[in-house]
């Protein structure tokens, strides 16, 4: 199934958490299932916090790649175009929360996301983190188009 991150265009897929590109990073994959954003990931034993369980900043990051992407295929959704059609919606973070719920164990985890607002450039996107049934951390992600002078000095 093609996840969202796979129609990010080439030059923004080098991020650490979403891009395809970065060896090093989550490389995250994102779909839809209704209206629910979904988002599945097993942490590696060296994102451990105490032993036995995933180190917060690594949820956090999956929170807010997963919310930007959400952000981008939630505008494609609502203009009614294809992921890969031009002009490309490209979402950074404006703002990330996180409450840590429950400690959060190195099994497979399923981030579940809505979106909870569209506003001219800016999407708001709730996210959960789910270990099996349990709810272990719940985030907002406050995402906005990327501005033309982004990277630029
Ligand atoms: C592109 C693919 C890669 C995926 C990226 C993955 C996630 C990332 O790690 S991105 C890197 C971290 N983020 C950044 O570096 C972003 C740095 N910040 C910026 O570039 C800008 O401040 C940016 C783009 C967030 C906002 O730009 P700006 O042009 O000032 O937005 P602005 O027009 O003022 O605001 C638009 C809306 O967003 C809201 N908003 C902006 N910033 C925030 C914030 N920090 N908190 C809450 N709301 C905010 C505004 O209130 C406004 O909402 P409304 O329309 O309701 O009034």
């Amino acid at each position: 199934m093609d996840a969202f991150q796979d129609h990010y265009p080439e030059n923004v897929s080098h991020c650490y958490g979403c891009g395809s590109k970065n060896k090093h990073g989550h490389q995250i994959k994102t779909h839809w299932e209704g209206d629910e954003t979904v988002t599945r990931f097993t942490p590696e034993p060296y994102h451990t916090s105490v032993p036995g369980f995933a180190y917060g900043g690594l949820i956090a990051s999956l929170i807010d790649c997963h919310s930007t992407g959400t952000a981008a295929a939630a505008m494609y959704r609502q203009e009614g175009r294809d992921m890969d059609s031009l002009p490309a919606f490209r979402f950074v973070t404006g703002s990330l929360h996180v409450d840590f719920l429950k400690p959060t164990p190195l099994g497979e985890l399923t981030l579940r996301g809505t979106v909870k607002e569209i506003k001219g450039r800016k999407v708001v996107v709730e996210c959960t983190v789910f270990a099996g049934d349990v709810a272990t951390a719940r985030g907002e992600v406050v995402a906005v188009q990327m501005p033309e002078s982004f990277g630029q000095s």
